[in-house]
């Protein structure tokens, strides 16, 4: 069987990406141990994210999920273990760093800027990006402005792939929810970001807007993007996912594709509330 198809507890013990050629390894958690006092919020936790891939990271409340996408981030340092993004130490990097270095993320909860326009909105991801100085910025240097216009040509383009380029003009309050979700994705690539981690960007969709959101996931992927997603409802994540991994109070329980993970004894038991040995 593939390694990386390998599911259970003791697929914990194998070395990340150990099936992957290294080459094909964006992003590697290798044994990350992450304490607050004394909560393990992830314990010894690895795995590997290959590029060009759609990777679900999975589990019940207070798992380890948003946590892990911190510990990726930048947001908390990991008590020990290693997180190698293109293989280099992630540990220590300040969060702009990392967002620099190729990593964009949505939050749980939408957190966009609510009296700026859509555009205005997606214009300060795509800042991050730019070279600008601030004497450049004070005087309105001639670069200053060739980036303006570029930033403004580039957030509109995203607005228009995210589909809501209609509303460049609105304060984000305004917006619906739904387009307040794309938004932020919106945003979140205009960093020009490797890897795109998703923050349950489905919470609170009705069906139809979440069968949209899978369109939306895949077509950012077949831009050569590779996306990171932490979802709640088991059937997107099933359906849009090439691989997934399962955590359980801060433990990696599963790996593999959707069918072995879905199948999976241990897996059952962690979101129907049943002891493993019992299921
Ligand atoms: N800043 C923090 N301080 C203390 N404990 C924390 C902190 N952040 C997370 N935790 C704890 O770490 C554990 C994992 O939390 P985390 O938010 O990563 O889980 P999750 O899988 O994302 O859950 P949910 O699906 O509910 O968002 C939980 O026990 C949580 O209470």
């Amino acid at each position: 069987m593939d390694e990386a198809a390998s599911t259970g507890p003791e697929s914990d013990a194998a070395p990340a990406g150990k099936s992957a050629p290294d080459s094909d390894v964006l992003l590697e958690m290798d044994n990350v141990t992450l304490r607050f006092g004394g909560v393990v919020a992830l314990n010894g936790i690895s795995f590997a994210l290959r590029k060009g891939e759609i990777f679900g990271l999975i589990g019940p409340n207070g798992a380890g999920k948003t946590t892990c996408f911190n510990a990726m981030t930048g947001v908390y340092r990991p008590t020990s273990g290693q997180i190698r993004f293109q293989g280099q130490s992630l540990i220590g990097k300040k969060k702009h760093e990392i967002t620099r270095g190729g990593i964009a993320r949505t939050f749980q909860n939408v957190r966009l800027f609510p009296e700026m326009t859509a555009l205005e909105n997606v214009m300060v991801g795509a800042d991050a990006h730019f070279k600008t100085s601030v004497i450049s910025a004070l005087f309105r240097l001639p670069r200053f402005w060739r980036e303006e216009r570029e930033g403004r040509a580039k957030s509109m383009e995203l607005l228009r792939f995210v589909g809501i380029e209609h509303r460049a003009g609105e304060v984000s309050r305004n917006l619906s929810y739904g387009e307040q979700r794309r938004l932020e994705i919106a945003r979140a690539l205009a960093t020009n970001p490797t890897l795109l981690c998703l923050d349950e960007p489905a919470a609170g969709f009705n069906p139809a807007e979440k069968e949209d959101l899978l369109g939306l996931i895949r077509k950012i992927r077949d831009t050569g993007v590779t996306v990171l997603l932490i979802e709640h409802d088991m059937r997107l994540v099933m359906g849009v996912t090439d691989r997934i991994v399962v955590l359980e109070f801060g433990k990696k329980i599963a790996e593999g594709t959707p069918a072995e993970v879905r199948d999976n004894p241990a897996v059952i038991a962690a979101y129907l509330g049943v002891p493993t040995d019992a299921a």
